[in-house]
């Protein structure tokens, strides 16, 4: 049984609704007002909320799919504000926001946790988020029992699962509850043990076939949208076709039906190993470490903070009765004279200047 065909759908053309100049959104319209230079409002419609229907209409007229990963709010927000189609709550989080050495590590309630922070943000994308290694193979019953948390106390749109032909039943069932389901074949990091590695899938004939198979047979069960990872892009362009729903690759080349990347890799931000697949956006990593050096060079110069810009006065009198009441009216303030010398901070190395000179 399939639950999604995209022959069901009908065939609006509402990309053009969806694409504009800027992508005003819903929940945050009240701090991001909609006002031109001209003054006047603009006459862009409200943006629709994606839906597994619109993916199908993209995929059907050719518009790539953008799919990033985000695990918290403001990540979320940032996917929100710029259109991006997909928001995925990849299981990545274990390594690049919790420091685990693997995704095997990641619990459920830790997943949940973030997936809230997530749909915090993400009014506009797809929320999908992948169930945590362990809690979808017990049995059919127990992957229910998960997905529904992941929706009812995660607050997602859809779950992705990495599996073959092995977990199609899992994803039949899953389906048939009402949550949507994304599969996941190609290179499965929560299998890198058994795997010996992240190893690119897929590379002989009947590698291939195995990724075809598995692609099929979630189709089949149901699957609304599967994720090819690193397997050949000759591969991956013959799956898509063979497929009637939506593709989306990472390290599967150009012929999918959309992209997703980690978002820490396209931002520069992870410094561990960097797959072949990831094309860096940005380098946010350079400008966090510029952030941290200028702050910890500006609070040791004394520079920051400013008394004046940065700091609050007492009222007018206040602090002279204050001094009286405390009965220490000769008080002198030594902030300034610590701002020119350089001696304090320097000689006593680490200590900070103020409880160097309090003691
Ligand atoms: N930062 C980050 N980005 C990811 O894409 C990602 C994660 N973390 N964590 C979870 C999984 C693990 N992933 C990985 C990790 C490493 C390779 C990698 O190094 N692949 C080799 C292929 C080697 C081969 O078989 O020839 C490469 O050189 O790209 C691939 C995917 C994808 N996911
Ligand atoms: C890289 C994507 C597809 C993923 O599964 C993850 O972020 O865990």
């Amino acid at each position: 049984m399939r639950l999604y065909s995209p022959a069901d759908r009908p065939t609006l053309k509402l990309r053009a609704l969806r694409l504009g100049p800027t992508f005003p959104s819903r929940r945050w319209m009240s701090v991001r007002p909609m006002v031109l230079q001209t003054g006047v409002l603009p006459t862009l419609p409200s943006r629709k909320k994606m839906t597994i229907q619109h993916l199908y209409q993209m995929r059907q007229t050719g518009t790539p799919i953008t799919m990033l990963t985000a695990y918290d709010f403001p990540t979320a927000r940032a996917l929100d504000s710029h259109g991006v189609d997909i928001a995925l709550v990849g299981d990545s989080l274990a390594q690049v926001c919790l420091g685990l050495p693997s995704t095997t590590r990641l619990t459920l309630d830790e997943m949940l946790h973030h997936t809230r922070a997530v749909a915090r943000g993400a009014a506009y994308p797809l929320l999908v988020a992948d169930m945590p290694f362990g809690s979808y193979h017990a049995s059919p019953e127990d992957a229910i029992r998960s997905a529904v948390r992941m929706v009812q106390d995660g607050h997602v749109e859809a779950v992705k699962l990495e599996g073959g032909p092995e977990i199609a039943s899992t994803v039949r069932r899953i389906s048939q509850v009402g949550v949507p389901v994304m599969a996941h074949v190609g290179l499965m990091p929560q299998r890198h043990a058994a795997l010996s590695g992240y190893r690119v899938q897929g590379r002989d004939a009947a590698g291939a076939r195995a990724v075809l198979d598995g692609a099929l047979a979630l189709q089949d069960a149901g699957a609304f949208s599967i994720v090819l990872e690193a397997i050949p892009h000759r591969l991956a362009e013959y799956v898509t076709a063979r497929l009637s729903i939506p593709t989306i690759g990472i390290g599967a080349g150009p012929g999918t039906s959309g992209q997703v990347l980690v978002w820490d890799d396209v931002m520069t931000r992870w410094h561990g190993k960097k797959a072949k697949f990831v094309r860096r956006f940005a380098d946010v990593g350079h400008e966090e470490a510029r952030g941290v050096q200028n702050y910890i060079a500006a609070v040791r110069d004394g520079s920051f903070p400013n008394s004046e810009t940065e700091g609050y006065e007492m009222a007018g009198g206040e602090w002279e009765t204050f001094l009286e009441q405390v009965g220490d009216s000769g008080w002198q303030s030594t902030v300034r004279e610590r701002e020119v010398d350089d001696d304090v901070s320097s000689s006593e190395g680490m200590t900070p200047p103020r409880l160097a000179q309090a003691i």
